[in-house]
């Protein structure tokens, strides 16, 4: 099949260069030109594993191609697909400015002798679909078009394995002949039964629901550590046997300093944005975002706890920026945030990330000092916080942490070391919900 994909952010690329892998045909289309020079050359403007090799091969098969202009492939395709950036705006609800630009330029282009299906993989709220569909027939009223919503529902540093694997596909339409077009894109991808399709309604609301019920697993989670540290339970433990309940399960679970990223942060507040539209109060929602707000800053707490006469000149080592490992976003990161508290209190931070560093510094305080090895971060400080479970850390001996500091305090902001190394080189570990 004749596929245009808009926007070249991790959703528009990997699945651009999935489905130039499937055998389709395939035109990525981006308005930023220095993205799509890049592309051109095989170099991707992320770092996402198994992605790069996937994007040369595809571009060597001339399976895909990349362009700035959407007039030109729009024409031609079976399928086109918009995954642009659906940012929050002021008030929490999604910012749909890009989606209904496209939607003008698709009204400009899109030719009335084929039939076109236009997907939604950006994630938006209820109604966009439906909302995108009049403002192509608004331009154009001969227009034979379908605009369905397929919602994408990748992980950010797995995203290729989660294209090619998925737990299942939404496909969101009432238009027979489109949902024909799109089970038979996605057919290899998965067995029938992972096939889900719905209304464009529906689907639109599946994606938001599910992030916000993952969002809402985590800050529950956090929530019961933050309860079993103040009666000195363990936090492993207790989800090891809650999550032996398989209506619970063990996965997404595991407590820490919360969820960052490009999603859940503003697809939560789109949710509640959504519902206060309609006059409903998404009170638990709320909770969320705000148990996930205070988490973050728990090293920062524990920090000011342990150094009662304030965190002047006290020297902490910050393992990790990105968001999550395998990654190098660093939007809503929580090192942000934490970094910013810390160097408000006068610590005097390094910092360490063995991927992200020059895109981090213009989010972080100049005072921070961002380190290219982690020995460098490490050199004399009186306390190690780990925001990121990146391998790197995990697998830094204790004894190498042990000599390189001064000081003998570890924030473990993820429970990702091993607390009775620590321990026996003599350190002060704190974990979340486990001592
Ligand atoms: N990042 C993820 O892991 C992920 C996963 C699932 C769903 N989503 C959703 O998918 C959508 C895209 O997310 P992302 O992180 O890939 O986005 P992004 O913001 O990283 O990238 C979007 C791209 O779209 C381009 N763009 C904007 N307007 C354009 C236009 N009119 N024509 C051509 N290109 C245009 C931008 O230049 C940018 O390169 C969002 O709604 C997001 O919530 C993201
Ligand atoms: O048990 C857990 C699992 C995750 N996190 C945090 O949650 C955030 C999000 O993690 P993850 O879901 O792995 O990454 P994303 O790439 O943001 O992916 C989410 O957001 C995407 C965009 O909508 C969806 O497509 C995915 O299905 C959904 O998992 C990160 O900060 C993690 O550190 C935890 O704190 N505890």
């Amino acid at each position: 099949m004749k596929l245009t994909i808009v926007g070249t952010g991790y959703v528009g690329l990997v699945s651009g260069v999935s489905f130039a892998e499937l055998g389709n045909d395939v035109v990525c289309v981006d308005k930023d030109e220095r993205k799509i020079e890049q592309l051109k050359k095989g170099i991707s403007p992320i770092y996402e594993e198994g992605l790069e090799p996937l994007l040369e091969k595809n571009i060597h098969n001339g399976k895909i191609h990349f362009n700035t202009d959407l007039g030109e492939s729009a024409s031609d395709s079976d399928i086109i697909m918009i995954a642009v950036g659906t940012p929050q705006a002021d008030d929490g609800s999604a910012d749909l400015s890009f989606v209904w630009a496209v939607a003008e330029e698709l009204g400009d282009v899109l030719p009335s002798d084929k039939r076109t299906v236009v997907v939604n993989k950006s994630t938006v709220p209820i109604g966009t679909a439906e909302e995108v569909e009049s403002i192509i027939r608004e331009k154009n009223s001969r227009v034979d078009v379908a605009v369905c919503s397929v919602p994408e529902f990748l992980r950010e540093g797995s995203a290729v394995k989660d294209t090619f694997k998925p737990d299942r596909i939404i496909i969101g339409t009432n238009v027979s002949w489109a949902k024909e077009r799109l089970i038979q894109l996605h057919a290899p991808l998965a067995d029938a039964e992972q096939i889900i399709t719905t209304s464009p309604h529906s689907a639109e609301m599946i994606k938001y629901a599910s992030n916000a019920f993952l969002a809402t697993k985590i800050s529950f989670v956090n929530e019961i550590a933050n309860i079993c540290e103040a009666y000195g339970a363990n936090i492993d433990e207790v989800v090891q046997g809650v999550g032996a309940d398989r209506r619970i399960s063990p996965h997404f679970l595991n407590a820490g300093l919360g969820y960052g990223g490009s999603c859940f942060p503003k697809d939560v507040q789109a949710l509640i944005a959504l519902a206060k539209d309609k006059d409903y109060e998404a009170n638990l929602l709320r909770s969320t975002t705000t148990i996930n707000a205070t988490q973050r800053l728990k090293p920062v707490e524990i920090l000011r706890q342990r150094f009662p006469e304030g965190l002047g000149d006290v020297k902490v080592a910050v393992l990790g920026l990105a968001f999550k490992p395998g990654t190098d976003d660093m939007r809503y990161a929580p090192s942000i945030d934490i970094i910013h508290e810390l160097v408000k209190a006068g610590a005097d931070v390094h910092a360490h990330d063995p991927i992200v560093l020059d895109d981090a510094a213009p989010l972080l305080p100049r005072a921070v000092s961002l380190h290219e090895n982690i020995e460098q971060a490490l050199a004399d400080a009186d306390a190690m916080v780990l925001v990121t479970e990146w391998d790197a850390y995990k697998q830094y001996p204790a004894a190498d942490v042990s000599s390189a500091m001064t000081g003998k305090i570890v924030v473990d902001g993820r429970n990702a070391l091993d607390a009775n190394m620590f321990k026996e080189q003599g350190f002060d570990y704190y974990g979340i919900g486990r001592r």
